[in-house]
């Protein structure tokens, strides 16, 4: 890149000083300076060290490995988590003149041969290339990035919203786990992992499961100083969910509902991607976790059939109910103490076969159904006391006894 000097760091790897890079940004960008740990972060990956970053949605993560990619020898490959934000993302830079472009089931297939003879070249054109999780996870695709490598031309990669490794990645995004080979193909290729959501558990798995070596760790702080905050403090469900008998992923997936960090309709339209016009259950109102979870006509019938089965239908959700979590803190008070711990699992399950009929009608196609779902819940219950699950055991036999009454 023109005007951009590389200096040369301790490892001997590229290195720009920070004016040379606040140059590209001002240039491609038209920012006059770095923020949060934007700047840190991509004076690690230049100098070839593995990264950890988290900042807040908004924060700029998205620098972190596009000034690397227009100032570093070779391609930034970016895996992020929605098609949707690859193509947003590959736009905007193509609007400000970067090269970038995306493979995906949704490109058509003279534009991916494009890519792929581009990409073939002793000297490929494009600085970043987005690609989803499972691309990554084909062996022919890894062999073309072996290749790219073997040339010298795979200068970084970046794995956007890293928590999916964690979180929903374990079921939902199984290729994200796959991510782990990248480390053993590509050894001394810096590896950027780029979260908005990780508490410390999460983010040990991140980097374990990445396999991370030795990785620079930031943690951008969440404050806005340019925000005045006025909060009343509430009782939070969190010792409840994190105590309760339940998998680590169903319990890891409530502790993103309850925090409205799930990919619904509303999160993807703030983010101006793609996303259901309304509602898949009730094709009524606009999707958002809390509505799916509790408000919705589908899961207050839901909740209704599973709690009127353990003679507590009058505690389901009402349509004002808006919060889920508040839901959840009056069900579990009104209870009796020798219960509680089972209804708290019932319920975490409960909201976890919502969570999962509604990805199947989002992504499969499936007709949201309430006697497919029962037949879902009860099944899993099963599966939860065998596990160990000692609270549901009484549970799950009245349920099974009055579930096809319902
Ligand atoms: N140094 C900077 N100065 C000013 N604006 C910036 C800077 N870096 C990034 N931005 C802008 O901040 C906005 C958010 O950036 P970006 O989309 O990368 O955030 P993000 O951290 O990836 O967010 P999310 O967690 O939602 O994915 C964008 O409009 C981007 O152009």
């Amino acid at each position: 890149m023109k005007g951009v000097l590389p200096i040369k760091g301790a490892s001997g790897r590229e290195k720009k000083a920070p004016k040379e890079l606040e140059s590209v940004l001002n240039r491609y960008f038209g920012y006059s300076g770095f923020r949060g740990k934007q700047l840190e972060a991509i004076e690690a990956v230049l100098s070839g060290r593995d990264c950890f970053c988290l900042m807040p949605t908004g924060g700029g993560k998205s620098m972190c490995y596009q000034i690397p990619a227009l100032v570093k020898t070779g391609i930034v490959l970016v895996i992020p988590p929605l098609i949707a934000l690859m193509e947003n993302q590959v736009a905007s830079l193509k609007n400000k003149g970067v090269p970038a472009e995306f493979l995906s089931s949704t490109q058509a297939s003279h534009t991916k041969q494009r890519i792929h003879e581009d990409l073939d070249t002793g000297n490929p054109s494009l600085k970043l290339l987005y690609v989803t999780p499972e691309l990554v996870a084909t062996s022919s695709f890894m062999a073309k990035l072996k290749k790219l490598y073997n040339r010298g031309l795979l200068g970084l990669v970046a794995i956007d919203e890293a928590h999916c490794i964690s979180s929903w990645g374990h079921d939902f995004r199984p290729s994200y786990r796959k991510l782990s080979s990248l480390r053993k193909q590509f050894p001394d290729i810096p590896l950027l992992a780029l979260t908005a959501t990780a508490v410390p558990k999460v983010q040990k798995d991140v980097v374990s499961s990445l396999c991370l070596q030795n990785p620079v760790i930031l943690r951008a702080s969440f404050n806005r100083p340019n925000i005045f905050y006025e909060g009343q403090k509430l009782p939070q469900p969190w010792k409840r969910l994190w105590k309760s008998w339940a998998p680590p992923k169903c319990k890891f997936f409530l502790w993103l509902a309850i925090r409205n960090k799930c990919w619904t309709s509303d999160r993807l339209e703030m983010r101006g991607l793609d996303h259901p016009v309304s509602c898949l259950f009730c094709d009524q109102e606009q999707e958002t976790i809390q509505h799916i979870l509790c408000s919705c006509v589908f899961a207050r019938q839901f909740w209704h059939s599973i709690l009127f089965g353990l003679n507590v239908g009058n505690l389901s959700p009402s349509r004002d109910e808006i919060s889920f979590a508040d839901w959840w803190r009056k069900t579990s008070k009104k209870i009796h103490k020798s219960k509680r711990k089972g209804m708290n699992s019932i319920i975490i399950l409960g909201a976890w076969c919502l969570w999962i009929h509604r990805n199947k009608a989002v992504f499969d196609g499936e007709t949201p159904s309430l006697s497919s779902i029962r037949c879902v819940f009860l099944d899993e219950i099963g599966c939860w006391i065998t596990a160990g699950a000692k609270h549901l055991q009484s549970f799950g036999l009245v349920l099974a006894r009055n579930l096809h009454r319902v």
